[in-house]
């Protein structure tokens, strides 16, 4: 593939030049994006052709490719390594406790701490000490664009910043609430990598003792979020919306939730990704009449 070599930060301002080939996707890696370019208009590379790949389902988080469900066969983890060339490849056995805590096996390499770019933003974390859900991209993306600058938003769950990052970059002040001191100190991290210290006040501790004041904005990204509506329910105004994540569709539990602290609420569910076979993780849209 011919293509020229541009800082990825730069790819978006790049659709719509006349030598960028639209039907072939840029090549991006730590940073830096290889673009396809038109017959007729100088490259900076010639990159070997890439073959499809049609392997075993993998995310890549920086330079560590995370795998869930059943292990690998010997083919399966040759044939990712061989297509993404990654530091390491791990394998999520599955999540414990409230902190949602990894229980990692390393099949390849080495891991550790990355540096992750994503739809603009920057996460530092270590996958095999913090959570990173990669299939929850869209919601990211989603809540991302319904944020109106000035927002004040509660993130009850924050974690490493997934929901919080995103927010702070839409123009909202965000009151960002984690449990876990690992998490919370990649969340600190990660609020300076994204220049988003005068956006985004982080709290270790549990939010249900740190929600204060009124809020037009409440992420709850955890799958226990509907038992703790009452707390967040003290904290909302007639317009204010929450996002309340689940497994399951999660409408009733929050229709009577509201009902209890004496509310109305319009809730919409919609689905974020297949939790398992026949379970699906929902998020419900709370807005508060
Ligand atoms: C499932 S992770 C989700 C992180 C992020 N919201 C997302 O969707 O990707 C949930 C996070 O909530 C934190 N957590 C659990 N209970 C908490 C509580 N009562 N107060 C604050 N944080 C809590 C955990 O430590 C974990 O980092």
């Amino acid at each position: 593939m011919r293509a020229r070599k541009v800082p990825a930060n730069t790819l978006a301002d790049l659709a719509g030049e006349e030598w960028v080939d639209p039907t072939r996707r840029p090549y991006v890696r730590d940073g830096t994006a290889w673009v396809p370019v038109r017959e007729g208009y100088p490259a900076d590379e010639n990159l070997p052709e890439r073959t499809r790949y049609r392997g075993r389902g993998y995310h890549l988080v920086g330079d560590i490719a995370i795998l869930h469900g059943d292990a690998p066969t010997k083919d399966e983890l040759a044939a990712i390594v061989e297509h993404c060339r990654p530091r390491g490849v791990i394998r999520v056995k599955g999540y414990t406790g409230v902190m949602r805590i990894p229980d990692v096996e390393v099949l390849y390499g080495t891991a550790g701490e990355v540096r992750h770019r994503e739809q603009g933003y920057t996460f530092i974390l270590d996958p095999t000490r913090v959570m990173f859900a990669q299939g929850n991209r869209i919601e990211k993306a989603r809540i991302a664009s319904l944020v109106r600058p000035g927002e004040r938003i509660a993130d009850m769950f924050a974690g490493i910043g997934y929901f919080s990052i995103p927010a702070a970059m839409s123009g909202a002040q965000v009151h960002a609430m984690e449990i876990n001191p690992i998490a919370f100190e990649y969340l600190q991290r990660n609020i300076m990598a994204n220049n988003l210290a005068d956006r985004v006040t982080g709290v270790l501790g549990d939010c249900r003792e740190h929600l204060s004041g009124i809020y037009d904005r409440i992420l709850m990204g955890h799958f226990d979020a509907p038992s703790m509506l009452a707390d967040a329910l003290a904290h909302v105004r007639s317009g204010s919306v929450l996002h309340v994540h689940s497994i399951g569709n999660a409408t009733e539990t929050i229709q009577k939730e509201v009902a209890k602290a004496g509310l109305e609420a319009a809730v919409t569910s919609r689905r974020v990704k297949k939790y398992g076979p026949h379970a699906w993780h929902m998020v419900q849209d709370v807005t508060i009449s």
